[in-house]
């Protein structure tokens, strides 16, 4: 299996402050990796340097064999963030077709991505009527009807029921299954299981780069929001 995105020494400065110092791992191709971190961790600003769009202060960032944001990887690279962008005085179903012509793909395609996100039911309204999960979801087709070989998704599920969260998962998994490479970054930690790999984020330090069995070995424990609060202390004793 190889890697579809190669981040290699990265170091992030935002403000006046380090936010990523120095990380080095590989995203494999075809698999959902879970970027998982408490809020502040710095998963954002790694979202942001995969997609090209974060100005770093050193190391490199590799997509898809070319350096991150190179205009080649535009329609090949798909990236929700966590505020929904798409059309409000648009309907969902427009919205859908709008990006569908955009990335040379048709009406069959937008409907196909609309019920993707379990929205069929609400193809015809208008954004601004959605909730903001709605908006969320709308947002996300936008970004599965190009079909894009990696997608980046920043925190996909916040303000989703359980039992969207499960479907929305199920269908990240499908997407991964057809060969395309997931990033996704929570800070929800009963999502880390659904994940194929995990990296850790904590203070802008990759605290675990490994797989959710590894990680439940490791610290012997089944709850992963232990066994990441177990590495925590770990690391705070090294530094200590
Ligand atoms: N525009 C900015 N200017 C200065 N500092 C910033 C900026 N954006 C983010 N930061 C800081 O960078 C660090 C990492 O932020 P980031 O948004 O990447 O974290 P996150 O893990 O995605 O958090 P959350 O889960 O809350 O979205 C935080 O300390 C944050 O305060």
């Amino acid at each position: 299996m190889h890697d579809a995105v190669t981040v290699s020494s990265l170091v992030v400065h935002r403000g006046s402050r380090e936010v990523l110092r120095g990380l080095s791992f590989g995203v494999p191709a075809g698999r959902v990796t879970g970027l998982l971190g408490p809020s502040g961790s710095g998963k954002t600003t790694l979202a942001r340097a995969v997609v090209g769009v974060q100005r770093v202060r050193s190391g490199t960032v590799t997509v898809l064999g070319a350096p991150a944001g190179s205009p080649g990887l535009r329609a090949r690279v798909g990236y929700v963030t966590q505020a929904p962008s798409v059309y409000p005085d648009l309907t969902v179903g427009e919205n859908a077709r709008y990006f569908a012509a955009l990335y040379g793909r048709g009406a069959r395609e937008a409907a196909a991505a609309v019920a993707d996100v379990g929205l069929a039911g609400d193809a015809g309204r208008l954004v601004r009527d959605l909730s903001g999960g709605q908006r969320g979801r709308a947002s996300l087709a936008c970004a599965l009807v190009g079909e894009p070989e990696l997608l980046v998704l920043d925190e996909p599920t916040v303000g989703l029921d359980p039992v969207l969260r499960v479907e929305l998962w199920a269908r990240f998994a499908a997407l991964a299954a057809a060969g395309a490479t997931l990033l996704v970054s929570s800070h929800v930690m009963d999502e880390a299981a659904r994940c194929d790999r995990l990296l850790l984020l904590r203070d802008g330090d990759l605290l675990a780069d490994c797989t959710p069995a590894e990680l439940r070995a490791r610290s012997g424990t089944d709850d992963l929001e232990a066994a990441f609060l177990q590495l925590v202390r770990e690391r705070e004793q090294v530094a200590a």
